[in-house]
């Protein structure tokens, strides 16, 4: 666990497995608490001009890993609801910059939970080897989300609208 200072505190950021519903929670949250949202995946696909899919397809994992983690890293707005990818975990930088600008919160949502969110996880444009399963994913991501967590929601059974009223509970916000 890393980050603990005052200006960490005042902001929220959401990581976890791709479709666990850091995008949705994140605008969400910024609606009913008024601070300013930014989704990095938007900012990948605005400074880029791309989608993310097509990013992916046109860049090799590690290469996908180094564009997010310095995107990641020119963001200056502590005090902001961040919506991450799902794939932020794998840069050390990169998570320790977040943690500079909020409290670092898991949603935690299980593989058959996620399966049934998309249709296909290929088209979606997420970072895993050919033949895994959303599974396998999930237990080769876990421990690096555990590692950079501050607070962990056990999402699986939550409505998006239970995950915020849980994150602004455990952060009085
Ligand atoms: N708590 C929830 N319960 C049910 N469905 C949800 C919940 N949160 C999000 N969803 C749905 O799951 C899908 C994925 O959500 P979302 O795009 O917010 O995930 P994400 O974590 O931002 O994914 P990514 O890492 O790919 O950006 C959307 O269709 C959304 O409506
Ligand atoms: O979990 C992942 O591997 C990803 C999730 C998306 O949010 C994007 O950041 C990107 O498509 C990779
Ligand atoms: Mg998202």
């Amino acid at each position: 666990m890393i980050g603990d200072s005052e200006t960490a505190r005042s902001g929220v950021v959401l990581i976890g497995m791709p479709g666990s519903g850091k995008s949705t929670v994140g605008r969400l949250l910024s609606e009913q608490t008024g601070l300013p949202f930014l989704d990095t995946d938007a900012l990948i696909e605005a400074g880029e001009s791309k989608r993310l899919a097509e990013i992916i397809a046109h860049h090799s994992p590690e290469g996908f890993r180094e564009i997010e983690a310095a995107y990641v890293q020119s963001i200056q707005s502590a005090g902001s609801v961040i919506s991450t990818g799902g794939s932020v975990c794998y840069s050390r930088d990169a998570m320790q910059h977040l943690a500079g600008l909020g409290t670092i919160v898991w949603l935690d949502v299980a593989p058959e939970v996620l399966e049934q969110r998309f249709a296909d996880v290929f088209d979606r444009g997420v970072l895993i080897e050919p033949g895994s399963s959303l599974a396998d994913l999930y237990h080769s991501r876990f421990p690096l989300y555990e590692q950079y967590a501050q607070i962990k929601i056990d999402a699986s059974p939550l409505t998006a609208e239970e995950v915020v009223s849980q994150i602004r509970q455990q952060l009085a916000l």
